[in-house]
């Protein structure tokens, strides 16, 4: 069955804004080298359009978690499904997301990659809902905020359909 799905944020403003997080995050890090970490899956397509926009010498690495299955609610357990393929230590990591909801997946991730005794490390998401906050954590880098509904869209599932659109849309 087709969803009907109404556009939140257009493929416009989501690319401006991605292209200006560049921007800022290329000037907080001049003089340093910057390496990604990128949340699989939905943060594939955020990272990848924000890669583009930072000037600073860059590396890129890929870990995939889970905590929704394929429903509309967090499980609460965070799975690691993919770990990283290189150490962080010394280096000064930036986790991009494509959404922050309760917070359980940042929270667990910042405390785990904490231990492997990084230089430092930031957040950077390109949604955040903060009403359906249940586990604090200090967001460097926010593309929008949004109202509490289930979005698909540039990375974001719904039963794992949806991420290739290039706009945020909600389902109706
Ligand atoms: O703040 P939270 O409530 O933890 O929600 C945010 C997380 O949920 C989604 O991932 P999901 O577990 O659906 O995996 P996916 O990216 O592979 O779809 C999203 O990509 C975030 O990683
Ligand atoms: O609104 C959402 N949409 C898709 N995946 C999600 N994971 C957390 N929140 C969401």
């Amino acid at each position: 069955m087709n969803e009907k799905i109404n556009v939140l944020i257009s493929e416009e403003e989501v690319n401006k804004k991605i292209k200006s997080l560049g921007e800022q995050i290329s000037k907080d890090y001049e003089g340093k080298e910057l390496h990604l970490i990128c949340v699989l899956k939905g943060g594939v397509f955020a990272t990848c359009e924000l890669a583009k926009h930072i000037s600073v010498p860059l590396s890129i690495d890929f870990m995939s978690v889970s905590s929704y299955g394929d429903g509309f609610v967090s499980s609460g357990r965070v799975k690691i499904i993919k770990d990283l393929d290189d150490s962080i230590e010394d280096k000064d990591v930036l986790i991009v997301e494509d959404i922050i909801d309760s917070g359980n997946t940042l929270k667990y991730l910042v405390d785990l990659l904490n231990t492997r005794k990084p230089n430092s490390v930031k957040i950077c998401t390109l949604l955040d809902k903060p009403d359906r906050r249940t586990t604090d954590v200090a967001v460097d880098y926010v593309g929008f905020q949004i109202p509490d509904k289930f979005v698909v869209g540039y990375g974001l599932d719904y039963m794992q359909k949806y991420r290739n659109l290039p706009y945020i849309g909600v389902i109706e």
